[in-house]
């Protein structure tokens, strides 16, 4: 992560939560003294971070809207509480093993910083978007602790499990158009976020054309997704354009009837 590789500002007191919030005041802080030689490359690093820059009011998905209740902030925190708890024991499947909850929280933050998305109910389903998938939570549970708006988002977000691997690639893929634009927007983001991590570092056991099979599988995808959010669909494509091949034989999913 970005945040952990960049070198202590203020001589390490409040660096971290700083670096965090407000990158923008440590880099004119850091104008206003004296550089050290070996702080350079922060300086660099925060001007070529867009993703993190404050969001302003009219660059937001909503064009402001749907400005955020001090209930929809707990109800977010709350959900971040939620999948931290749920993903407890679960790993990604990177060489490091890292925690998985780093995947919700990834998607909930490409979908704030670069989709420039605030309302409030994507933003939980982001979070919760594995739970039901991967945990033992329930749609009951959704319901019960997020509202109906939420649990049905999450829904159109978990696969079923009754169809073999194969089959739910091949869902993905013909039915992403008839998703609801919450939906579109998650889906976007955890492609992003997916396609991000295996250019980082590739998943255990996987091999070069694995990687370039999901990453044309992603492709796919997301043809049935576009029009949602442009910011977020121009750096898939950057990726796309990097890894994936032109070729029209058909992948492994496609051969599933
Ligand atoms: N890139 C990456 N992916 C990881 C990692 N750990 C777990 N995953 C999950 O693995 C899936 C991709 O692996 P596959 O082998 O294609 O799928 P599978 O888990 O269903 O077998 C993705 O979920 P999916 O539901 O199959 O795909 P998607 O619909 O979320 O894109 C992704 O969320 C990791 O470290 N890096």
């Amino acid at each position: 992560a970005p945040y952990k590789a960049l070198p202590k500002a203020n001589g390490g007191r409040d660096a971290l939560p700083l670096m965090y919030d407000a990158p923008a005041v440590i880099y004119r802080q850091e104008q206003a003294r004296p550089v050290p030689q070996h702080q350079a490359p922060v300086e660099v690093h925060l001007r070529e971070s867009p993703r993190e820059e404050p969001v302003p009011r009219t660059h937001r998905e909503d064009s402001g809207e749907n400005l955020m209740t001090s209930d929809a902030i707990m109800n977010i925190v709350k959900a971040t509480d939620f999948a931290s708890h749920k993903h407890h024991y679960q790993r990604r499947k990177d060489p490091e093993g890292s925690p998985y909850i780093e995947h919700p929280v990834a998607v909930a933050h490409i979908l704030t910083q670069l989709g420039k998305v605030s309302n409030p109910v994507v933003i939980m389903a982001a979070l919760l978007h594995d739970t039901v998938e991967d945990t033992d939570t329930t749609f009951e549970e959704i319901d019960r602790e997020f509202g109906p708006k939420v649990k049905s988002v999450v829904a159109e977000l978990t696969d079923n499990k009754h169809m073999t691997k194969d089959e739910r690639k091949r869902w993905q893929i013909l039915h992403a158009a008839e998703s609801t634009h919450e939906a579109k927007l998650v889906k976007l983001a955890d492609k992003l976020h997916n396609l991000r991590d295996i250019e980082r570092s590739l998943p255990v056991n996987w091999t070069e054309e694995r990687k370039t099979q999901y990453f044309n599988w992603a492709r796919d995808v997301v043809a049935g997704l576009r029009g949602t959010n442009a910011p977020i669909e121009a750096a898939l494509d950057v990726m796309f354009a990097k890894y994936c091949t032109a070729t029209q034989k058909p992948d492994f999913w496609k051969t599933v009837v």
